[in-house]
C-alpha cells in the first residue's frame, strides 16, 4: 500500500449542548481529522483526545505533535502493507494512543476502500445494524436530567447512561427509576470521581439494578476495581483504565470488572479494540463502544467496530444531529430506526465527508508528503 500524502486538519465543532462530567465540560469539541491518501482512495479517521488533559493525558496539542515527529515519517519510510502493520509500527512508541488511533484508523478506511470491502467487513463485523444507546451528561438540576431521559427514551435509544460524581449520584438514579420504571436499560459513568471510602453510595448505587456502573475509581486503578466489585452485585465497567488488551486480561484475571467499554481511541486502535474484543469474548465479558463526541467520521469507525459480535451492549454512538447543526459527514450519522444505526456496507467507512462543513469548522490544515 501506497501512502502518497497525509493531511491533518484540527477542527473547531461548536456542540448543541453543553457536555459536563465530573471532571471538567465541553462546549467547542476539538478534534484532529486524518486524511490518508493512496493509489487513488482517500482513507479518514479523527482524533478523539480532548484540549484538555482531563479525561486521558493527550490533548488535541500532543497528538499533532506525536503525529507530525514520530508516526507519520514512520509511515512515509517503511512498507505498510495492511493496518496491522501500522500497530506493529506504532508499538515501540510509547502510550499515545489517540494520536496512533486516528492514524491507524485511517489507514483503515484506505486499506478496506482499496479492496472495495466495508470497513465493519474488513474487522469481521457481522451486524448490518446496530442497537444504540446515549450518555446525558451532568446537569444543573436532577429535574433536567430527567427531561433528557424522556427525550432520549422517546427518540427509541436502548441505553440511557447518566453521568455522576459526588453529590449528583443517588438522587438522580432514584429519580430516574421513580419516574421511568425499573425497565429502563440505565448505567452511571463516574468517570473516576470516587474512592473506596464512597463505599456507602456505591452500595446505595448497587440497589437500583443499573447495568452497569462505568468507571468509579481511579483512572490508572484495578486493584481498588477488584475490590469494589467484590462488594456489589452491579457490574463494574471499566473505561478509563483500560489502554490495551494486556489491561483488560489483568483486570479479568483480578475481577475488577465484568463489562469492558472499548474506545478505539483510548485503547491506539482498531487492530487493538479487536484484540480486546476477542479477549472479552474468550471470557464472557461483554463489551460495547464508549463514545468520545465524535464528529460523523469517528462515529462511523465506531459503527464498524460495533458490527463485531460480543458488542452486545449498546454504545453512546447517539445520532449526529444530537451534537451537531451540522455534521462533517454528508446528512449526518443518523437513526435507521428508533435506537438503531445501519451498518455501511459499502466500502471503508460508508460515509461521504462533507467538504463545505469541514471549512466552516477547519482552523488549521497542514499536508505531510514522503
Ligand atoms: O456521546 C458521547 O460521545 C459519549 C460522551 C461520553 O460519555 C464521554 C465523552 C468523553 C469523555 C468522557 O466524558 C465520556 C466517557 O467517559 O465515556
Ligand atoms: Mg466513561
Amino acid at each position: 500500500m501506497k501512502i502518497e500524502r497525509i493531511e491533518l486538519q484540527q477542527l473547531h465543532m461548536p456542540l448543541r449542548f453543553r457536555f459536563e462530567t465530573s471532571f471538567g465540560y465541553t462546549t467547542i469539541k476539538e478534534l484532529i481529522l486524518v486524511s490518508v491518501y493512496g493509489e487513488g482512495e482517500v482513507g479518514h479517521a479523527e482524533s478523539v483526545a480532548m484540549s484538555a488533559p482531563y479525561y486521558s493525558e493527550e490533548t488535541t496539542e500532543t497528538v499533532w505533535h506525536m503525529m507530525e515527529k514520530f508516526m507519520i515519517p514512520k509511515l512515509f519510510t517503511n512498507e505498510i502493507e495492511t493496518p496491522e502493520d501500522v500497530d506493529r509500527l506504532f508499538a515501540p512508541i510509547r502510550r499515545n494512543n489517540m494520536a496512533k488511533a486516528a492514524l491507524e484508523g485511517a489507514i483503515w478506511d484506505l486499506y478496506s476502500k482499496q479492496k472495495g470491502i466495508s470497513l465493519a467487513k474488513a474487522l469481521g463485523g457481522e451486524k448490518s445494524v446496530i442497537d444504540v444507546g446515549i450518555s446525558i451528561g451532568i446537569e444543573p438540576t436532577v429535574d433536567q436530567v430527567l427531561a433528557k431521559v424522556e427525550r432520549h427514551l422517546g427518540e427509541g435509544y436502548k441505553k440511557i447512561k447518566v453521568k455522576i460524581k459526588p453529590g449528583f449520584d443517588v438522587e438522580v438514579i432514584r429519580a430516574i427509576r421513580e419516574r421511568f420504571g425499573e425497565g429502563v436499560p440505565l448505567m452511571a459513568d463516574a468517570n473516576s470521581a470516587y474512592t473506596m471510602e464512597h463505599l456507602d453510595v456505591m452500595k446505595e448505587l448497587d440497589q437500583y439494578g443499573l447495568m452497569m456502573i462505568e468507571q468509579p475509581l481511579a483512572h490508572d486503578d484495578i486493584i481498588d476495581h477488584a475490590k469494589l466489585q467484590r462488594e456489589l452485585s452491579t457490574p463494574i465497567c471499566l473505561d478509563e483504565s483500560i489502554h490495551n488488551v494486556d489491561d483488560a486480561r489483568k483486570a479479568i484475571e483480578l475481577g475488577s470488572c465484568g463489562i469492558i467499554n472499548i474506545k478505539v481511541g483510548r485503547v491506539g486502535g482498531l487492530t487493538e479494540s479487536k484484540r480486546i474484543h476477542d479477549l472479552c469474548q474468550a471470557h464472557d465479558i461483554p463489551v460495547w463502544c464508549g463514545g468520545m463526541i465524535e464528529s460523523g467520521v469517528g462515529r462511523a469507525h465506531n459503527i464498524a467496530i460495533t458490527s463485531l459480535p460480543n458488542f452486545t451492549i449498546p454504545g453512546d454512538t447517539a445520532a449526529s444531529s444530537r451534537y451537531w447543526e451540522e455534521d462533517i459527514v454528508e446528512n449526518g450519522v443518523e437513526l435507521m430506526a428508533p435506537g438503531q444505526l445501519a451498518v455501511p456496507d459499502s466500502p471503508g467507512i460508508g460515509y461521504t465527508l462533507n467538504q463545505k462543513a469541514i471549512g466552516n469548522y477547519v482552523i488549521r490544515t497542514t499536508n505531510f508528503r514522503p
